[in-house]
């Protein structure tokens, strides 16, 4: 494909998307229509595409601002002249004369271009939440969330800002099949792949660039596996010890259930619920690859009750549906689809988790709750409110865990770069700790 062509099929992908499509989705359903484009193409379309999506409220602020109009053909050429500075050379990218390239620009277009290229995409005009891409109903909360852990308004102001990065791609080992990363650094290697070992996680590699690792034969026999090292951070805070009778309520694909039973050696059990049987289905073929036998999955409604399970668990876990907002490096897009009804959803369902858990949780076991979500009224405010009416709980002291569980296989205290806030909760920030926005809250239920 020409340069023009693949700027042409960019245009075309955003034109193609239904209202509400995933960013992702999108960008895949355009790939698949195209399966003559070669890789260099695929790598060209994908980076104009994120470009566009990563700078979406700033280029509609600018079109707005010069009353052009707020479309995919409008959007490309705003990012391909204030973030690829190719003013000059836009009329032979968008030109009658080439085949499958767009359409020259018109007069209005050209004038259009003119004037964005005298403007740059970061403006001091532009109102905070445009300039960092932040739906503006959700950044004092936000704020809020962040100034625990961060004392500095510049730095809270540069985490927010953060989300607009591009995230790293962190592997997992599964210490069943492999039990020290720097044999799995040392394959890939052989394989031409640089990663380097993540700081936090004991457990985590990190690769040096983006790379397809689930073709790989250590991936096919279940040696590793991709989750962000934040995740496999909260993952390790559950402390789940073998023998134990571990509860994962939102267990969805996975991803806190294999690490869980790898650290208890697949003795004792994992229970691993989760009201969609879809995504449970699928973590079907991670556990049996990783070798794990100690997990059942069980798919329930959303209406769900514990009557079965009450008092029965060594360990609940709530990796609580939420915002997702700590994940936005990887989806972009995602930031534009939340509204203060969705939130309030999410909301409710955290604290009908909480319940739950409280009724399934021994006495002197413990409760971990997780989100992947910047926001405090998903955190800390849900866990203020839960246990100010729960005389039986009492907030565990997650340093001490840290050193207990993290600490001692990597031969660590718990890191000055992961600090706890006040109350003992502990947030892990992309911008300071380079992992998705991770919230870990571990409840201690006294003993009767
Ligand atoms: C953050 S995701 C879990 C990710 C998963 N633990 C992992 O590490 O891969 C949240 C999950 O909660 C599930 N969920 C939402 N509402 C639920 C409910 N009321 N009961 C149980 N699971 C629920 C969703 O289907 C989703 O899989």
């Amino acid at each position: 494909m020409t340069p023009a062509a693949r700027i042409a099929a960019v245009i075309e992908i955003l034109q193609d998307m239904p209202d509400g499509q995933l960013a992702g989705q999108g960008l895949r359903a355009g790939m698949q229509r195209r399966r003559y484009a070669g890789s260099g193409d695929r790598a060209a379309i994908s980076t104009l595409f994120w470009q566009v999506q990563r700078a979406r409220a700033r280029i509609d602020w600018h079109l707005d601002a010069i009353a052009a109009d707020i479309s995919p053909r409008n959007q490309v050429i705003a990012a391909l002249v204030m973030i690829d500075q190719q003013h000059e050379n836009l009329a032979h990218l968008f030109t009658d004369t080439i085949t499958h390239a767009p359409p020259a620009l018109n007069d209005n277009e050209q004038a259009m271009a003119a004037n964005l290229a005298e403007r740059t995409l970061d403006d001091a005009k532009m109102p905070v939440d445009v300039a960092l891409e932040w739906p503006e109903f959700l950044l004092e909360d936000a704020r809020t969330a962040i100034s625990r852990v961060i004392d500095d308004k510049q730095s809270v102001e540069a985490e927010l800002a953060a989300l607009l990065d591009e995230a790293p791609t962190d592997l997992r080992i599964n210490p069943i099949k492999l039990d020290d990363r720097r044999l799995l650094r040392d394959r890939l290697a052989g394989r031409g792949i640089k990663c380097y070992a993540t700081s936090l996680s004991p457990w985590g590699v990190r690769l040096a660039k983006r790379t397809r690792t689930d073709e790989l034969q250590e991936w096919k026999k279940g040696q590793f596996d991709i989750q962000d090292e934040g995740s496999q951070i909260a993952a390790l805070l559950c402390d789940a010890r073998p023998g134990m009778q571990v509860a994962d309520v939102c267990a969805g694909a996975g991803g806190k259930s294999l690490v869980m039973a790898a650290r208890m050696q697949n003795k004792g059990r994992v229970l691993a619920i989760d009201s969609s049987a879809e995504r449970l289905e699928r973590s079907g073929e991670r556990l049996r690859r990783a070798g794990i036998h100690n997990v059942e999955r069980k798919a329930v409604d959303d209406k769900w009750g514990t009557r079965k399970w009450r008092a029965k668990f060594d360990r609940v876990v709530i990796d609580a549906p939420c915002s997702g907002s700590g994940t936005w490096r990887r989806q972009v897009d995602a930031r534009w689809r939340l509204t203060p009804d969705i939130l309030a959803r999410y909301q409710a369902t955290q604290q009908g988790l909480l319940e739950k858990a409280r009724a399934m949780v021994l006495p002197g076991g413990r409760i971990i709750y997780i989100t992947c979500s910047l926001l405090a009224s998903e955190c800390e405010a849900q866990i203020a409110a839960f246990m100010a009416d729960a005389p039986e709980l009492e907030m565990a002291d997650i340093g001490d865990i840290w050193d207990d569980t993290i600490g001692r296989l990597n031969g660590g205290a718990c890191p000055q770069t992961a600090t706890l806030n006040a109350s003992g909760m502990l947030r892990l920030l992309p911008r300071r700790d380079n992992t998705d926005g991770f919230f870990i809250a571990i409840i201690q239920a006294r003993l009767r």
